[in-house]
């Protein structure tokens, strides 16, 4: 088997099976020596005559000189004889002048698996012309019965063990060094396992985290709506009562107020009634009392002018009679009595009457009183009712208070809110971080390789229905390894044998692969695009391979990483996260820029200059049609929009698109209002023109320039990884020139290829043994860019795949 290369020859299976050819060639090596040993005690006895003895089983025993078997055997001749010690110096001189240049190459360069590699196949070749040598020497003791001399068997004998011994040497410091990187690699891949297993551990921690915290969000979120619920019940209910009892208060405030006012109108009524009434019984009798009194004194003045002149009269008679005047005088007593009496009695009656005026006054007052009573109780009411008013209104401040404080426990769920929505806001910081570092380690640039399966018009075709490729590895959960089966071809040394040729790649997919299974292998790339990455992927291979159909197809990686976005996009808005989509869709066409979105302009053939904004990152190109996606269906519908152009633009150019690349861009730009964050990543899906070799000889005219641009821009994408890998090895950091600029395709993905985006190259195989020289082209540009690191886990990686 040709080792196509012995750094990718990294299998335990290559290890067993190089130390059992090892193994193999000491072991043979020994065995002849042993063989040549064995002859030379058995010999030892006749050393005298310079002969080893000969095979004994050939029949040949005795021993002659060499002199008589040059005569009596005539094809041992001196020329042989001399043919054969040349070519026994001439090997042994090749044999010491390789081991030591081994051996210098081991001490200068430390140690080489290639090197060593080829040092063993040297040394089997060495190994075989050996034999022929032996073979010959054998031959023409064979057939001549003739003698070796002493000192060429001596020569080859210690030829032999110098051989041997070097050999061991070499052979046991190869081994040493291979069980030194041996337990390198395995305490890295122990380390790796761990790192993943850390990683693991992180990740479901996070995503208990999440559930934890989206239940304890929506459990929340459902205490905080039954919350409002009440809330707002509580407050209709406050409201009513509020309204319910202001407008009872305003009525009882007026009722009372009402009845207070008739009250004491009718208090004042009643008393200015009793008082006039009181007054003008006081003025009457008063009056009377003064009329009687006037009367009296008036009659009194009479009586007295009267009887003065009476007396006046009886003096004159008073000498006539003094009985006369003392009867007169008891008759006047008596009138006076009378008039007293009568006047008593009037009195009386008067007196009579007042007291009735006083019990009507007295009943007034009673009345009053009781009015009075009635007012109080009025009064009492009054307070009764403004201490009810008061207690209402305690109430209600009560319930105001209530209300502050379901305030208070809503905005306390407002602050555990946005604790919560910090938290996850963390949470959702720490799983970008660690999804990039796990995307890191698994390399900034990946390549799958993708081996369609056999189409139904090929089944026919007997002779291409034979595999060309083995997996390796196929038992694997994630196989790596494809063995092609190449042309039968023949050795220098006239050997005939099949040439295999032997990669390893980052993911290799089984016809039987269906685009499901591919795309579970990128959707972490994707979800690297949405938490703020640039992103490509890209389809690379022959015509036919199956670049549109893994890319483009209904169910293709376009459609299923649109579809993963808007999805994610839905869920993170919970988590305070606002996505604007959009996107564009580019033809590079003969280093010339086509935008499939735009069919006017497709037929005018519009100029499109790229520009770069470094400070944002982004690439604009003139005169191109973005649009924004609301919806996935958008997202479709666009596709079948350009879908469409480019199959009428194609019409213009044959074959155009194979010929041509696609660019679909879709622009993911994040914020989150109470973070104040945002970001923007970039997802770019490439389907590259056909790579198949295009010779330049055959094509003129249009077809001339499409290869030499196809050609131009696929060397120029492999010779800017190549930078990328070279500048991180260099300066570690990936800030050397990039020569981007070199075509339109690397110019316009400028900021998607580089340290910090992330790209995935798919490399599409045919199965087909007619195409089997395309399909080992492909897999040599992606074994190219496969071996290329990019990005801080650069020598991690660099380390595991190299001993592995
Ligand atoms: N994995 C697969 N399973 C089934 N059919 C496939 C698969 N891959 C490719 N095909 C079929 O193979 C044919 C060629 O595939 P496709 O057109 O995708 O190749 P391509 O590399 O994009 O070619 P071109 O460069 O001409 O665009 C198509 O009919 C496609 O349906």
């Amino acid at each position: 088997m040709v080792i196509e290369n012995a750094a990718a020859f990294s299998s335990s299976a290559y290890l067993r099976k190089r130390k059992q050819a090892e193994k193999q060639v000491v072991d043979d090596i020994e065995k002849d020596a042993s063989h040549y040993r064995k002859k030379n005690i058995n010999s030892s006895s006749s050393l005298e005559i310079d002969i080893p003895t000969s095979h004994s089983d050939s029949g040949i025993k005795d021993h002659k000189g060499t002199s008589e078997l040059r005569k009596t055997n005539p094809i041992v001749t001196d020329e042989r004889l001399n043919q054969t010690s040349e070519e026994k110096l001439e090997w042994l001189e090749k044999v010491q002048g390789m081991l030591e240049s081994h051996m210098a190459l081991n001490a200068n360069k430390g140690y080489n698996p290639l090197e060593a590699s080829r040092t063993i196949r040297k040394i089997n070749q060495i190994k075989e012309t050996t034999h022929t040598v032996i073979d010959i020497a054998r031959d023409s003791f064979m057939n001549s019965s003739s003698l070796f001399d002493k000192d060429q068997i001596y020569d080859l004998e210690s030829a032999y063990w110098n051989l041997k011994t070097r050999y061991t040497e070499a052979a046991s410091s190869l081994a040493e060094k291979d069980n030194r990187h041996q337990s390198e690699i395995h305490s890295l891949l122990e380390s790796s396992e761990k790192d993943k297993e850390l990683l693991n551990t992180l990740k479901a921690e996070i995503s208990e985290k999440d559930t934890v915290s989206e239940s304890r969000l929506n459990a929340l979120r459902g205490l905080l709506n039954e919350k409002d619920i009440e809330l707002a019940k509580l407050q209709g209910e406050l409201d009513n009562i509020k309204h319910h009892e202001e407008k009872n208060r305003k009525k009882l405030e007026r009722e009372l107020q009402r009845q207070i006012v008739h009250v004491r109108e009718q208090i004042i009524n009643i008393t200015a009634e009793y008082k006039n009434s009181f007054e003008e019984l006081q003025k009457s009798f008063s009056k009377r009392i003064f009329d009687l009194k006037k009367a009296y004194e008036t009659q009194l003045q009479e009586k007295v002018v009267y009887f003065q002149k009476r007396i006046d009269e009886g003096k004159l008679q008073e000498n006539n009679s003094k009985e006369y005047h003392e009867l007169l005088l008891s008759e006047k007593n008596r009138e006076f009595e009378r008039y007293q009496q009568k006047m008593e009695a009037k009195i009386s009656t008067m007196k009579g009457k007042l007291d009735e005026i006083q019990v009507e006054l007295d009943r007034a007052n009673r009345k009053l009183y009781e009015r009075e009573k009635e007012h109080t109780m009025a009064l009492n009411k009054i307070d009764e009712l403004n201490t009810l008013l008061k207690e209402n209104q305690q109430m209600v401040s009560d319930k105001g208070h209530t209300f502050s404080e379901f305030e208070y426990k809503v905005y306390e769920l407002t602050k555990s809110n946005e604790s919560l929505s910090q938290k996850l806001f963390a949470e959702e910081t720490l799983r970008r971080q660690l999804h990039n570092t796990i995307q890191e380690l698994k390399g900034n640039i990946r390549v799958f390789c993708r081996i369609r399966p056999f189409l139904p018009r090929e089944q026919q075709q007997l002779e291409e229905l034979e595999s060309i490729f083995h997996y390796p590895d196929s038992h694997s959960l994630e196989p790596r390894e494809l063995l092609l089966k190449g042309p039968t071809v023949e050795s220098s040394l006239g050997h005939v044998h099949d040439k295999n040729y032997f990669f390893s790649f980052d993911r290799v997919f089984s016809p039987e692969a269906t685009n499901e299974a591919v795309f579970q292998e990128i959707t972490h790339l994707v979800q690297s695009a949405i938490d703020g990455y640039n992103v490509s992927i890209f389809a690379y291979g022959q015509t036919g391979s199956g670049k549109s159909y893994t890319m483009l197809s209904n169910d293709g990686m376009v459609t299923r990483a649109v579809k993963q976005i808007f999805e994610y996009v839905e869920l993170l808005k919970e988590k305070g996260w606002n996505y604007k989509l959009q996107g564009q869709f580019l033809e590079i066409y003969n280093e010339r820029i086509y935008d499939l979105l735009d069919k006017q302009g497709l037929m005018q053939q519009q100029k499109h200059d790229i520009h770069h904004d470094e400070r944002e990152r982004r690439t604009i190109v003139d005169n191109v049609r973005v649009i924004d996606f609301e919806n996935e269906e958008m997202v479709y519908k666009m596709l079948g929009k350009a879908a469409e152009n480019r199959f009428i633009a194609a019409t213009k150019a044959n074959e155009r698109s194979s010929r041509s690349h696609t660019v679909f861009t879709l622009y993911i730009d994040g914020w989150n209002e109470s973070m104040k964050q945002i970001c923007r990543g970039t997802l770019n899906l490439v389907d590259l023109a056909g790579s198949e070799r295009l010779s330049f000889s055959q094509a003129e005219g249009e077809r001339l320039r499409e290869t030499q641009a196809i050609n131009k821009s696929l060397s120029c994408l492999g010779d800017v990884i190549h930078a990328l890998g070279v500048a991180t090895y260099v300066s570690g950091k990936g800030n050397n020139h990039i020569p981007y600029r070199n075509s339109k395709l690397t110019y316009l993905l400028r900021y998607a290829l580089g340290e910090n985006a992330k790209t995935l190259m798919f490399v599409n195989v045919s199965p087909l043994k007619s195409q089997i020289m395309d399909t080992l082209n492909s897999l040599r540009f992606a074994k190219k860019v496969n071996d290329t690191r990019i990005g801080p886990m650069m020598k991690n990686r660099e380390s595991m795949s190299f001993g592995t």
